[in-house]
């Protein structure tokens, strides 16, 4: 269990992260979220114990992660990929790390071949590719084979089927009752990964809740209607106090009435449908809405 409590990160003049407040519980994989800029690296590194916070306190598992001495053991992280000596291979590289936490030498045979890397751990880490030292960097997160796990945008430059796997082995590490996060700016990668969600924007906490509740919020309550006497339908549905989009066409966008009252409506008027459709809005479409404001860069004039 990672608890944060009221977090804040000051670096001058920017607020980085401003009295931020989620609790990351075991057993699921919790997705944290938050446009380019919004404070994710800045928070985890201070769970970590790397960063000093202005304000608040950070804990894992009841005690703030610098007062622990097991290291590896306790937290797995990581932070970034490149973060490895070029002439090292992937073996001195995990070897060097499990000594200095009194791992055992297997566990690197083990994390290596579980990220994928068996067939090139005598290779220098400097000739991998950014998908490879990803793998690299998952590896030394599992070496401590810890109950607390924290990826920092762990799918960077990992091809298709290595999101696949990733995913598969998130979802496996909770499974197993361990906590773990996992950093992004891309709520689809999160989509098909995540049960839960903690969501910042300008470092302030926008949303801290399950995938379905977040869904919940972004839902539209458009209905998608056809037919071939347009003009006819959206006279009788704006009579019952809907508002009615015409695309010009044989289509409909329908808000206010339910697709069930639409369908009567138009069966009572002898209106044939050729589509009736409920929209609700993309996990994609509720983080862009509710981000769109504490959003540090954006394209064009909508800031
Ligand atoms: N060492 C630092 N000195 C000054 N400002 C910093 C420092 N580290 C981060 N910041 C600022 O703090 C804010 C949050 O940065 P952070 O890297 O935590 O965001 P992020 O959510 O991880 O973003 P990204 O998705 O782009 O990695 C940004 O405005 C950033 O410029």
């Amino acid at each position: 269990m990672i608890e944060v409590n009221g977090l804040t990160k000051r670096y001058g003049d920017v607020l980085a992260v401003n009295d931020l407040t989620f609790t990351v519980r075991p057993g699921h994989v919790t997705g944290f979220l938050g446009p380019n800029g919004a404070g994710k690296s800045t928070t985890l590194r201070m769970v970590l114990g790397l960063n000093r916070p202005t304000a608040g306190t950070s804990t894992v598992d009841g005690r703030p992660f610098a007062h622990r001495q097991a290291g590896l053991h306790h937290v797995g992280a990581l932070l970034d990929a490149g973060d490895v000596h070029p002439g090292h291979s992937a073996a001195a590289h995990l070897s060097a790390l499990a000594r200095g936490n009194g791992l055992p030498r297997r566990r690197v045979r083990e994390v290596l071949e579980e990220v994928g890397l068996a067939g090139v751990a005598r290779r220098r880490v400097g000739g991998f590719s950014l998908g490879m030292r990803q793998r690299l960097g998952i590896a030394t997160a599992l070496l401590g084979d810890p109950p607390v796990l924290l990826f920092d945008e762990p799918v960077n430059g990992l091809d298709p089927e290595g999101v696949r796997w990733v995913r598969g082995l998130f979802r496996g590490l909770a499974a197993e009752g361990r906590t773990v996060l996992v950093s992004s700016h891309l709520m689809s990668e999160m989509e098909n990964t995540a049960d839960r969600l903690v969501v910042i924007g300008r470092g302030e906490l926008i949303a801290d809740e399950t995938v379905a509740e977040f869904a919940a919020r972004g839902t539209r309550a458009d209905v998608a209607v056809r037919t071939p006497d347009p003009a006819s339908l959206a006279a009788v549905l704006t009579r019952a106090g809907a508002s009615v989009r015409a695309d010009g066409g044989d289509s409909l966008m329908v808000t206010g009435l339910t697709a069930a009252r639409i369908g009567e409506l138009a069966f009572e008027h002898r209106i044939l449908l050729r589509e009736l459709a409920p929209r609700t809005a993309s996990l994609e479409e509720a983080f862009m809405e509710l981000t769109a404001d504490r959003a540090d860069y954006l394209a064009g004039d909508r800031r």
